[in-house]
């Protein structure tokens, strides 16, 4: 089994276990929606999603010391357009109660990452104060794609919808994705390489906001992503082992100036 088929075989009994323990979302209300894709097509330049990541297959455990609350800040405080909270409990070391804490502190739009193959988990998403999902279209067959799509839209939520080549990638504008994320890691070896998000942008409709996952660090990568026209980056493991992490998504952010 690749690292995906592992997770996806635990989020069956997953989303199993959770379905018989009932819906749990947090006491208190949940501020209203806010506009995931919007916030990304707001700047001039590229805009960074900042992401959460406590831990990873790959890399095991990123940060040790992991404050998600003072890490939002400071995403925030930097500039970033919308914050990726990675739920993921067994591979990833996330909660899905992080988003609606997040939710308390900073007023950017959250996006629920995870690995999301049932309804259920959309309505998760929802309860917990998302304001987006992200939909992995190398785990979903075409028609359980087009489903979590209309679902997630329904309950107001915008879908980031992952692929990683060429096959995926016109599935889902099929599927009728409006915002697509070309993820630049590969699930066999882990290597990671933004040629992958520069090899499929021709192929993006230009009314289709592109947002580049994985694998990027440094300014030089977002001024090349900028330079093919990408939108979006989604940092996670350059942002949370960076020793000014505000500093960090700053530094990104002006290398995507002026798109
Ligand atoms: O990060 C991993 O090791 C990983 C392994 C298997 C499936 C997904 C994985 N990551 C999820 C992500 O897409 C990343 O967290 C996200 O794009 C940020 O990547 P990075 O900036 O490289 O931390």
């Amino acid at each position: 089994m690749n690292i995906l088929e592992t997770i996806v075989a635990h989020k069956r009994e997953e989303v199993a276990a959770r379905r018989r323990a009932g819906l749990r979302p947090p006491e208190r209300e949940i501020a209203p929606h806010r506009p995931f894709r919007a916030a990304l097509l707001d700047e001039p330049g590229v805009s960074v999603i900042a992401e959460l990541k406590k831990a990873s297959p790959s890399k095991g455990v990123l940060a040790a010391d992991f404050r998600p609350l003072d890490l939002a800040r400071r995403y925030r405080a930097g500039g970033a357009a919308a914050i990726s909270v990675l739920t993921d409990e067994r591979f990833f070391q996330g909660r899905i109660e992080t988003l609606a804490a997040v939710r308390e502190v900073v007023d950017l739009p959250l996006l629920r990452k995870d690995f999301l193959i049932d309804h259920f988990q959309v309505d998760e998403a929802f309860a917990w104060g998302a304001d987006a999902v992200l939909l992995i279209a190398a785990i979903l067959d075409r028609v359980l794609l087009g489903e979590l799509l209309a679902h997630a839209r329904e309950a107001g939520l915008d879908c980031l919808v992952e692929v990683h080549d060429e096959r995926e990638l016109e599935e889902v504008l099929a599927a009728g994705a409006d915002l697509v994320g070309v993820n630049n890691r590969n699930l066999r070896d882990f290597t990671v390489s933004i040629e992958t998000t520069l090899r499929l942008r021709e192929r993006v409709p230009g009314e289709v906001p592109l947002v580049s996952e994985s694998g990027i660090s440094t300014p030089e990568d977002v001024a090349r992503l900028r330079a093919a026209g990408v939108t979006a980056v989604l940092v996670g493991e350059g942002l949370v082992t960076a020793p000014d992490p505000a500093e960090a998504v700053r530094a990104l952010r002006g290398a995507g100036a002026g798109r």
